[in-house]
């Protein structure tokens, strides 16, 4: 067939072609055409100048077919609203089906990216990952535990600013998915959640074969965070279904009760286990409390817990809970999102507003998260309050 006649027939094509004849430019189908210039020069300057299989282009990857005489030169698009409209059509659906989200993810991503592999981890405590989407060679494989130490992906997870990373697979000797593929480009993103940094990662690795690694990179990011809003309405219609407490608020102080604390706490343990949420509890306590309700008549001791009470929900963010646990005792719920707030400071602001009125006036406190024992209710009250006598012992020591 002759070059102008192939080419004409070519020329809806949604690939860029152009065809040589002894490096004498034959003709150009209209996707082509349609590239800027200084695009069209490089790559007519590749074709004939250079010898590498493959030509990256900011959002095209040209590759050649070539016999003695004639090459013709294929470009492909990685147009990124194509690419950003497929993978929202397949993978909602797919997560919307109620199967595993993260093997969904590495489903769908996995031939979209057509890198050798590709990676949806979730990270389940603090040194442990479970691989629970593993696309590969065109398959996916059963899921895996590794442990985080020596991975790839260890560093997305530490000090949480380092969203994105690319590596040489030999970079990491220690991780036993990447180290047969030494000489392999490796790039992960992280899954991050509101309230959890660092819920999972993905990655891939091995050879690019469709995209860029700057589409792939924008692709799994985009991913990563369908997946990560994804898991985040699960997370809050799981919670829906949480038992709620029936509890009457206190008359006092409005606030809700010890049974309303114990329900909380339950629902804190549970996001701990299931998405690694950490909370701080803290436990605070009006030192001689009887002393001042015997010096200044309970209405006044009254009118001292309800003071009380408010600032500790001024002190609070939203999403933290103050209950009054009985009698001169408070409790503080806080969801952990950047490290710890500053509880001790911010009780010691109280306690000097409240000693306007009453100098002797001082708060016993003590705290715990739940990483500190390991996501035990039963212990983490068992510290809080051992550590408040402790408190309360210094206090009558000073
Ligand atoms: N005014 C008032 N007092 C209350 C209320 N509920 C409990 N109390 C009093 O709070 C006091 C708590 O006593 P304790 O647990 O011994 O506490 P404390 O005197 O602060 O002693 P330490 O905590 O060891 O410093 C008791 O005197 C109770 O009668 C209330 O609703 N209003």
């Amino acid at each position: 067939m002759k070059a102008k006649r192939m080419i004409r027939l070519l020329d809806n094509a949604d690939a860029a072609v152009l065809l040589l004849k002894q490096d004498k430019e034959q003709g150009s189908n209209l996707s082509f055409r349609d590239l800027p210039s200084p695009y069209r020069k490089q790559v007519l300057n590749w074709a004939i100048n250079q010898d590498s299989e493959y030509l990256e282009l900011e959002s095209h990857r040209f590759q050649r077919l070539r016999d003695k005489r004639h090459q013709m030169i294929l470009g492909h698009s990685g147009d990124r609203h194509h690419l950003q409209r497929t993978l929202l059509l397949k993978l909602l659906p797919e997560l919307q089906k109620g199967g595993e989200p993260y093997n969904a993810t590495a489903s769908v991503l996995g031939p979209l990216l057509g890198w050798d592999n590709c990676v949806v981890a979730k990270r389940v405590s603090a040194k442990e990952l479970d691989i629970l989407g593993f696309w590969s060679h065109g398959n996916l494989k059963s899921p895996q535990h590794h442990s985080l130490a020596g991975n790839a992906a260890q560093n997305l997870y530490e000090g949480l600013h380092r969203l994105h990373q690319s590596a040489i697979c030999r970079e990491f000797p220690l991780d036993s998915m990447i180290s047969q593929t030494p000489s392999a480009l490796w790039i992960g993103h992280r899954i991050d959640l509101p309230d959890n940094h660092g819920t999972g990662h993905i990655c891939a690795w091995g050879k690019p074969d469709l995209l860029d690694t700057d589409t792939s990179e924008w692709l799994i990011a985009l991913a990563a965070d369908t997946l990560g809003a994804w898991l985040l309405t699960q997370s809050s219609t799981g919670e829906k279904n949480y038992e709620h407490s029936t509890e009457p608020r206190d008359l006092l102080t409005s606030l809700p009760g010890r049974k309303t604390f114990d329900l909380a706490l339950q629902h804190a343990v549970e996001a701990y286990k299931q998405r690694q949420q950490d909370c701080l509890i803290a436990l605070v306590d009006i030192h001689g409390f009887s002393e001042i309700n015997n010096t200044y008549g309970r209405q006044e001791g009254d009118n001292l817990l309800k003071r009380l009470a408010d600032e500790l929900l001024e002190m609070s963010r939203r999403k933290d809970q103050v209950f009054r646990f009985g009698g001169d005792e408070f409790m503080l719920l806080m969801p952990l999102t950047k490290g710890r707030p500053p509880v001790a400071k911010r009780l010691k602001a109280i306690e000097s507003n409240l000693q306007e009125n009453h100098p002797e006036f001082k708060l016993s406190y003590s705290m715990a998260t739940l990483s500190d024992v390991n996501g035990s209710a039963e212990d983490l009250m068992l510290k809080i309050d051992q550590e408040l006598n402790n408190f309360k012992h210094n206090y009558k020591l000073n």
